[in-house]
């Protein structure tokens, strides 16, 4: 069926010039066939009222739960939780029970998410089995079966001799190895950031212990040529130790959360685990760092760390609830209001950053929307307000410390493989 989309203004990501234009797209091939004015007759047509159409987002760090943990969510309503946000491809962590540790679980995830019809989804297996940071997994095995990556998220390798032949392997098979860097030497059992630590009587993360693994991990990576991509950076010692990779040509990539750039643990003024997430919410000092480490590049792009937990877990106080946070649904309008509103960021930029620089490196198609790419867009309205709400969100995960932030920016309307996975137009609310 091919779907022609009216009345919507493209980005172009060159000029960075917003026009109006239509896109012809076609579901059987899964590609865009036209970009521009007056283009052919299609089955369909939806007519936009001047939202600005975007490539699909795409983030590379998502908690999808299952199997094991459907109560948190699951394949299928994460994915659609993710179109909801505007994403049409995302990549999801293995943390769940059992860990995506083997060829056929991966094989499992893409089954589930195939059936779920909503954002696409790609899975990333463990370094080791179990995740037991004791015996490295088959890249090579995992690479065959559709893993895009390796990461045991959810905790860092404690071992190095290991973790070095982890990326000798991962730079081998041709995958990037998503790193979680936690010493827990350092970390020793701790819940928050130091400042909000001693306020609330708590035990402290030392921000070193990223930051030391980081370093770790950038040696090894720069010795064994492997990809080394650091998730949820959360650290000005971070930030400061992959900008100094950069320069000495190591083939690193970093993501830094929609948390981390806009809240501190000055946040925290009170026992309350919805702010619970690991790394911690850092100092403001840190927070600045993140920043700037996002606004000039070191840090390439916006993950969300998407980490659904029940409501049950989160009502426990934060000495016992589960770290994390949801993001999905909620990423794009929060950077677009505080950044390029704010008048911080150019939009195409934001745009790079939560698409094209994902894609590129995870080895996605994707990022642009030209003929014969995919036809994975979003429309978004920047203009109109709303307040987040979470229980409004296709997630089962209603855990985020942004709910009753007015935002502007929200998708309306999620094309991926050139069918229909989220519409929510109807009147704009302004
Ligand atoms: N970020 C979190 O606080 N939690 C994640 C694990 C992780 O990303 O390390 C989770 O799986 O819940
Ligand atoms: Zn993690
Ligand atoms: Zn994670």
């Amino acid at each position: 069926m091919r779907l022609r989309i009216d009345g919507g203004r493209l980005l172009d990501l060159v000029d960075e010039n917003l026009a109006e234009a239509s896109v012809l797209v076609d579901d059987a091939s899964g590609e865009v066939l036209a970009v521009g004015r007056d283009l052919p007759e299609a089955d369909r047509v939806i007519r936009l009222a001047g939202e600005v159409l975007l490539p699909g987002l795409i983030d590379v760090h998502v908690h999808l739960r299952e199997p094991g943990f459907e109560a948190k969510e699951t394949i299928a309503s994460g994915a659609a939780a993710a179109a909801a946000g505007g994403f049409t491809q995302i990549a999801c962590m293995p943390n769940t029970k059992p860990p995506i540790d083997d060829p056929e679980r991966v094989r499992y995830v893409l089954r589930q998410a195939k059936a779920a019809g909503a954002a696409r989804v790609w899975p990333i297996a463990c370094i080791t089995k179990g995740q037991a940071g004791k015996e490295l997994t088959d890249a090579a095995a995992l690479k065959a079966a559709g893993a895009v990556a390796l990461s045991d998220d959810g905790k860092g390798v404690q071992d190095g001799g290991l973790m070095r032949r982890a990326l000798a392997q991962a730079a081998a098979a041709g995958l990037p190895v998503a790193v979680h860097a936690e010493d827990e030497t350092i970390a020793g059992g701790g819940v928050l950031h130091a400042g909000a630590a001693r306020r609330l009587g708590l035990p402290e993360i030392p921000p070193e212990a990223e930051a030391a693994m980081i370093a770790r991990d950038i040696l090894l990576a720069e010795q064994t040529g492997a990809h080394l991509h650091v998730c949820h950076v959360s650290t000005a010692q971070s930030v400061d130790l992959i900008r100094w990779a950069k320069q000495r040509g190591v083939r690193i990539t970093a993501e830094v959360a929609p948390h981390h750039l806009l809240l501190a643990d000055d946040a925290i003024t009170a026992d309350d685990a919805v702010y619970k997430v690991n790394p911690p919410l850092r100092s403001e000092r840190d927070r600045q760092a993140c920043v700037a480490g996002f606004l000039d590049g070191t840090l390439d792009m916006i993950a969300t760390d998407h980490a659904p937990h029940t409501a049950e877990e989160k009502q426990k106080p934060i000495a016992e609830a589960p770290f994390g946070m949801v993001g999905i649904e909620i990423a794009f309008p929060l950077l677009y209001t505080h950044f390029v509103a704010a008048g911080r960021l150019r939009l195409a930029e934001l745009v790079r950053r939560m698409s094209t620089r994902p894609a590129q490196a995870f080895g996605l198609a994707g990022g642009v929307i030209r003929p014969g790419g995919p036809a994975d867009l979003v429309a978004v309205r920047l203009g109109e307000e709303r307040v987040i709400r979470p229980e409004a969100f296709r997630s089962k995960g209603r855990n985020t410390p942004f709910a009753g932030w007015p935002v502007c920016g929200w998708p309306v309307l999620t094309v991926a493989q050139g069918r229909v996975i989220f519409d929510e137009r109807g009147e704009p609310h302004v």
